[in-house]
């Protein structure tokens, strides 16, 4: 059986990625727009009404305006933006989260991706809040780094012409579009401190929580409780530190759809700091589109990636 989807802006930076997980799969079949047609509304719903499964690769306001304009078509869509990841119309689509989200996710209208950051700081801090090892109220801080392909198309273009060329520190103002969906889907009752960074590199990220506060021989039950939240899971892995040498690069997932989580620090001492390890256009978005296209799909959901 073939099925059909259309991935509503195929050219920008997700879109091309998805594009690309999905073109040699004899199981599906890409509806396409010309370059002529692909801003145009009315090819556009055209598009969607051919597809069984929309996949919308948008800025948040091109996507708040067209499932606006779906309304009460049926159409089920996958939004790759911010714009519905708090939304309680749409489905979070972070299957590993939690026991009963696939299920939703499989049944879902409508799916939200979650962002890149996001994916890293929820999958290390949700089943630690969940099972009370982590106070929702503790006063919690956020770093990261990313490489440009993050800022999409714009943000690549100016690394790629010179016009930028230093890494850099960003939303310290803490208003980040990733602070909602962090908060909501750890189950956060403080906001946290999110401070993210973007390297001179193109693809890869590390997302990291600091915990000063943990005691000494603590870090063990954190590190039991994320392996026993991912076991058997084909993307998530909890890794012990010495899985990776002492300097540790964003990049080495790049071209996966695997996120890698460990827990570092000094058991004698105590404090620590978790870490989830994603590339940002994988996991951190085509690659997690794609596998909840094919649970949308009941397919297999690690085809094609
Ligand atoms: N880059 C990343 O790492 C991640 C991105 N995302 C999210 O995915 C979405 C897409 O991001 P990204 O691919 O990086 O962005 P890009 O800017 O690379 O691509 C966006 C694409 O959408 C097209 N577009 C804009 N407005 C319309 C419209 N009205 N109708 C049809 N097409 C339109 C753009 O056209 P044109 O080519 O003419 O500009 C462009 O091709 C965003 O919401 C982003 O936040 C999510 C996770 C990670
Ligand atoms: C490096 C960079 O700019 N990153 C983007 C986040 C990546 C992204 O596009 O996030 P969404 O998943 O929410 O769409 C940012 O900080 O806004």
């Amino acid at each position: 059986m073939t099925h059909k989807v259309f991935i509503d802006g195929e050219v920008g930076t997700t879109g091309l990625q998805i594009r690309a997980r999905l073109e040699g799969r004899d199981d599906i079949r890409l509806v396409t727009l010309g370059e002529a047609e692909r801003k145009d509304t009315g090819a556009r719903l055209a598009a969607f009404a051919e597809a069984d499964v929309g996949i919308l690769c948008l800025p948040d306001a091109a996507a708040v305006e067209i499932v606006a304009q779906l309304a009460g078509t049926g159409t089920r869509l996958i939004d790759a933006s911010t714009a519905h990841r708090v939304d309680p119309d749409w489905v979070f689509g972070f299957p590993e989260m939690d026991s009963g989200l696939r299920d939703r996710i499989a049944s879902g209208q409508f799916v939200s991706n979650p962002g890149c950051y996001s994916t890293g700081a929820i999958a290390l801090l949700h089943p630690l809040v969940k099972r009370g090892l982590i106070a929702a109220e503790t006063p919690l801080a956020i770093n990261a780094i990313s490489g440009y392909s993050g800022g999409g198309k714009a943000m690549i273009a100016e690394f790629q012409s010179g016009q930028t060329d230093g890494p850099f520190v960003y939303a310290t103002d803490q208003r980040h579009k990733h602070l909602p969906e962090i908060i909501a889907h750890v189950g956060l009752s403080r906001r946290p401190v999110f401070v993210p960074s973007v390297g001179p590199y193109e693809q890869g990220m590390i997302v990291q929580v600091p915990l000063p506060f943990l005691e000494p021989g603590e870090s063990a039950g954190l590190h039991a409780a994320l392996a026993e939240h991912y076991a058997g899971s084909a993307f998530v892995s909890v890794v012990k530190p010495d899985h990776y040498g002492a300097r540790i690069d964003p990049r080495r997932l790049n071209d996966t759809n695997r996120l890698e989580l460990s827990v570092h620090g000094n058991p004698d001492t105590g404090g620590a700091v978790l870490i989830a390890l994603l590339d940002n256009l994988g996991k951190g978005a085509s690659g997690a589109a794609v596998q909840n296209l094919n649970i949308m799909l009941g397919l297999d959901e690690t085809l094609g990636l």
